[in-house]
């Protein structure tokens, strides 16, 4: 099972690059992968088995983070009565709003060891293509906590981390329009 140990922290040169598209159909081994990330985020979000094997909390988690240069991204939260649980192969935003969101309390990643308070200015709606763990191709119209999770990890594969988005002077700057996803 993947464990905190497995996932790489700022300054290491993997996060910073941009992750190579997977050839689908995906092989055993990329799918495996796939799983375990998306195992991860259950088992974080688990308190019995995250209180045991010391895992920090995750919504999403992108391959990047535990050093695989490769465009996968897995999700598993809950937005209001949508239940987002998924393993993806290659996604890409393929429109989003001119509108923008951030998410109040902020955000935080795994392979960021220290808390950097502001907003983080995003789309407030996207719409994603990938290929799911399954296979099937997936077309999702995102908005709220989904279209911000789902920008956060394809950043990842951008080699783009949250603070990236931040105005260093004003952290706590709102973009024109901007709406706050409580
Ligand atoms: O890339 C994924 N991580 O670093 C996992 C840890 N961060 C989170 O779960 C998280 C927390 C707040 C806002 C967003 Cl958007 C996210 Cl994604
Ligand atoms: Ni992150």
């Amino acid at each position: 099972m993947l464990t905190s140990k497995d996932i790489i922290r700022e300054g290491h040169p993997t996060l910073r690059e941009s992750a190579k598209e997977v050839s689908l159909p995906a092989s055993q081994e990329d799918r495996q992968i796939l799983a375990e990330m998306l195992d991860y985020l259950k088992n974080s979000q688990d308190p019995v088995i995250a209180e045991k094997h010391d895992l920090r909390p995750g919504v999403g988690l992108a391959a990047p983070q535990i050093n695989v240069g490769k465009r996968m991204i897995a999700v598993h939260f809950v937005d209001g009565d949508i239940q987002y649980s998924y393993g993806l192969f290659n996604p890409k935003i393929i429109s989003h709003s001119v509108q923008q969101s951030f998410l109040a309390e902020g955000e935080g990643c795994l392979s960021v060891d220290r808390p950097v308070p502001g907003y983080v200015p995003r789309y407030a709606k996207v719409r994603v293509k990938a290929t799911a763990l399954d296979g099937s191709e997936l077309d999702l119209r995102l908005k709220g906590l989904a279209a911000i999770v789902f920008q956060h990890e394809i950043d990842h594969l951008n080699g783009i981390m949250f603070y990236d988005h931040m105005s260093s002077n004003e952290p706590f700057s709102i973009p024109e329009g901007a709406i706050a996803i409580e």
